[in-house]
């Protein structure tokens, strides 16, 4: 039973969040730059959050697996699959929920609940799937302490991010906001606001104004923490080249904002090239894998527009020509072993409480962080 998110003592709580596309300008979203990101409706995670005597994690049955066939099978699953699963997302957020509560002076009630949790979210594709877990936790624990007018939404992404920085997870901030507000989001991190507010300016543009966008994607997780670790310490150093392309990827999704306004599709589809055109220069090849720069190729061959939705593994394209365009991609798609869906994108996902907070008040954290943390720990090994 999904509950109405405003009510005071819900018996079950279900929130779900959605994989999210980064449409232009990612990823200097972990640069003080901007983006425009996308909430879509093909892939999710839920969490279910219900009242229990004890407080109570649970284990997803494949995605935290702790029982096997045999030793082979056990060392196959690690080496496809990583050490991790979902629980220690589940319970970082409920860690980094108590510290902002306590560190705000918001009371929260002593019941216990249980939480589990559900994805078919592809995992580590660039499609956020681990933020989709902390998201959709945290929104369960908005309501179950009901506190969702003391929490702004524009703080939400910054208290999740946190949940994976404590875990060691490297990410930014775009994958939260569009997870956190839904539909379609314009983002501007300039370290001005960031610095004062502790989050970036965002923008709910609205989605009507995106043309059809196709998902493509492999079995071919990547990390982005191995992805983005050479290319940020570069920045932190002062390279000029990285500083000024990352300059230049911000100002596609500046540009990209009047293009969608303007549905001037054509620039559109220019800018998404030269998004992926200018991480494959910042990046390289080999950090960027060469199973991910096939999708972007496929892609540009039938003469569509195409870039990576997150740091690799799924790619975004748009067919400027229509419906035969279209066809012949998703051919090319399958000839080459891709998958490939029509992106169907998310409403905007706030509730009238969530909006009034957008207006009260500034939501500051007392305890300042930084958006992105590296060196990249050793728990972010898959
Ligand atoms: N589908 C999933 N099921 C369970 N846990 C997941 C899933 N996807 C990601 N995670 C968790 O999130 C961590 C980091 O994933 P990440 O590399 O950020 O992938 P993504 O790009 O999908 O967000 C993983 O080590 C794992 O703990
Ligand atoms: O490189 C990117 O575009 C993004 O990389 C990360 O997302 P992921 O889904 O893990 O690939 C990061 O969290 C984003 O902020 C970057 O924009
Ligand atoms: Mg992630």
């Amino acid at each position: 039973m999904e509950q109405n998110s405003s009510s005071p003592s819900p018996v079950v709580i279900e929130h779900k969040a959605y994989a999210r596309i980064g449409l232009l300008g990612n990823p200097s979203d972990v640069y003080d730059g901007r983006t425009i990101s996308l909430s879509i409706d093909n892939f999710w995670a839920s969490v279910r959050l219900q009242p229990s005597a004890d407080l109570l994690i649970v284990p997803h049955p494949t995605h935290d697996l702790v029982k096997f066939n045999s030793l082979s099978h056990l060392v196959n699953r690690l080496e496809n699959e990583g050490y991790y699963g979902g629980v220690r997302l589940l319970m970082a957020t409920c860690k980094v929920f108590n510290s902002y509560c306590k560190e705000q002076g918001i009371h929260l009630h002593n019941k216990n609940f249980s939480l589990s949790y559900d994805t078919n979210i592809p995992r580590q594709t660039g499609l956020s799937g681990s933020s989709a877990i902390a998201c959709a936790a945290f929104s369960c624990l908005l309501d179950f302490y009901n506190v969702r007018e003391k929490i702004g939404v524009k703080i939400r992404p910054q208290l999740i991010l946190n949940a994976e920085k404590e875990l060691g997870i490297v990410a930014g901030l775009q994958d939260r906001v569009a997870q956190v507000y839904g539909g379609l989001v314009y983002m501007d991190f300039n370290k001005a606001s960031m610095n004062k507010n502790g989050h970036g300016n965002y923008t709910q543009l609205d989605t009507s104004l995106l043309p059809p966008l196709h998902l493509i994607y492999a079995e071919n997780p990547s990390d982005s923490g191995k992805v983005h670790s050479a290319v940020r310490q570069r920045w932190l150093d002062g390279d000029k080249f990285i500083i000024s392309s990352m300059e230049e990827v911000a100002n596609l999704a500046l540009q990209g904002r009047t293009a969608l306004l303007e549905k001037d599709y054509a620039k559109l589809a220019t800018l998404m090239n030269q998004n992926f055109d200018l991480r494959r220069q910042m990046f390289g090849d080999a950090a960027l894998g060469a199973l991910n720069i096939e999708m972007v190729e496929v892609a540009r061959r039938v003469g569509a527009a195409s870039k990576f939705t997150g740091s690799g593994g799924a790619v975004v394209a748009f067919c400027p020509d229509g419906a035969l365009q279209v066809e012949a991609l998703t051919d090319a798609c399958k000839k080459a072993g891709f998958s490939i869906v029509p992106v169907k994108v998310v409403p905007s996902l706030l509730n009238e409480t969530d909006i009034r907070t957008l207006v009260t008040k500034n939501w500051t954290q007392t305890t300042k962080t930084n958006v992105f943390s590296l060196p990249c720990p050793v728990e972010n090994v898959r």
